[in-house]
């Protein structure tokens, strides 16, 4: 059985003249979480409606559970896929229980499978309300036990946790990881890394309709690559000398210096000592898992 239940091969939409997902490689490893991020507008969820065949990519492959999404393949393999794609499902006048039964009646389930996912969203005290009188977090959490009805290997949730409060937003990572826990690989997309990146073990981040990183969270701090901060006796003599790095005087005084890898590091401190700048230290700027997140998605990449 393959590792990768989704993987996309230069998945490409374009709209008119416009491209908003370009030459996606997408690799979800079975039994993840896969943290799918990316601005407002980034593509994300034109990705996932490819990756559910509500939307025809204009061009490359879609690979689910090993078996190209064909014509032919769609309807099992997405009998397989749960999804909430967009705002939550749902009819408001009926209540979660009624909503529930509706479900089952459609996909042809039985009781306990239904049971089983409302228990997993843990909604189970609360099937005797109306929707409209739910929380915007139990109508999110109804919606996921909609989409686990039918036992799916693989869900995918399009910013579940938007508009929530932290609280809600907290619930939420609970239910993803209790269900990856239980074997579901669970693929969730958001505009705040803060949101998922506790949850997701694997992140992709989209920018601009196209992929700038894909790889585990200690990957993605490895490929940053922090200004190095100087303490010197002559900041602004050494910021003139480093002129050609882009080096700049800091507000507390230090010499930053982007883009540096440890042997431009070693010349840079070699050159300050030649023009008999005192170094008294050299360090990495510390940065969040937050901050590469917003240079990357600022500034496109790598
Ligand atoms: N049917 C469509 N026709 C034309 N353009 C579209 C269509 N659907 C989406 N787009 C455009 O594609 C781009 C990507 O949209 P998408 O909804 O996939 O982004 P997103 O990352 O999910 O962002 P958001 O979180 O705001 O939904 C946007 O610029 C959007 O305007």
């Amino acid at each position: 059985m393959s590792s990768t239940i989704v993987e996309t091969s230069n998945l490409t939409k374009r709209y008119g003249g416009r491209t908003v997902v370009e030459n996606l490689d997408l690799r979800i490893p079975s039994g993840s979480v896969y943290g799918f991020l990316g601005p407002n507008g980034a593509g994300k969820s034109t990705t996932m409606k490819m990756l559910l065949s509500l939307i025809q990519p204009t061009s490359g492959e879609v690979q689910i559970m090993g078996q190209p999404m064909t014509r032919a393949t769609r309807r099992k393999l997405l009998g397989g896929i749960g999804s909430l794609i967009e705002a939550p499902p749902g009819y408001a006048h009926l209540t979660g229980a009624e909503n529930m039964r509706l479900v089952q009646r459609m996909l042809g389930l039985n009781r306990q499978q239904v049971d089983f996912a409302v228990r997993a969203v843990r909604l189970q005290d609360q099937m005797g309300k109306k929707v409209r009188e739910f929380s915007l977090g139990m109508k999110q959490r109804l919606g996921i036990a909609m989409a686990l009805a039918r036992q799916p290997r693989l869900l995918i949730l399009d910013e579940p946790t938007n508009g929530l409060d932290p609280a809600g937003i907290e619930e939420m990572r609970t239910l993803l990881r209790r269900l990856a826990g239980d074997g579901v690989t669970v693929m969730v997309s958001s505009h705040l890394l803060g949101e998922i990146d506790k949850t997701a073990n694997v992140l992709g981040i989209l920018s601009g309709g196209r992929m700038i990183f894909q790889g585990s969270r200690s990957e993605l701090m490895a490929a940053s690559n922090p200004d190095v901060l100087i303490t010197c006796s002559a900041p602004e003599t050494a910021a003139l000398t480093l002129h050609a790095f882009s080096a700049r005087v800091t507000e507390s005084g230090e010499v930053a210096v982007p883009g540096l890898d440890n042997r431009q590091t070693a010349g840079v401190v070699a050159a300050l000592v030649s023009e008999k700048v005192g170094v008294y230290g050299v360090r990495r700027q510390e940065q969040t898992l937050e901050d590469v997140f917003m240079s990357l998605t600022a500034g496109g990449g790598l």
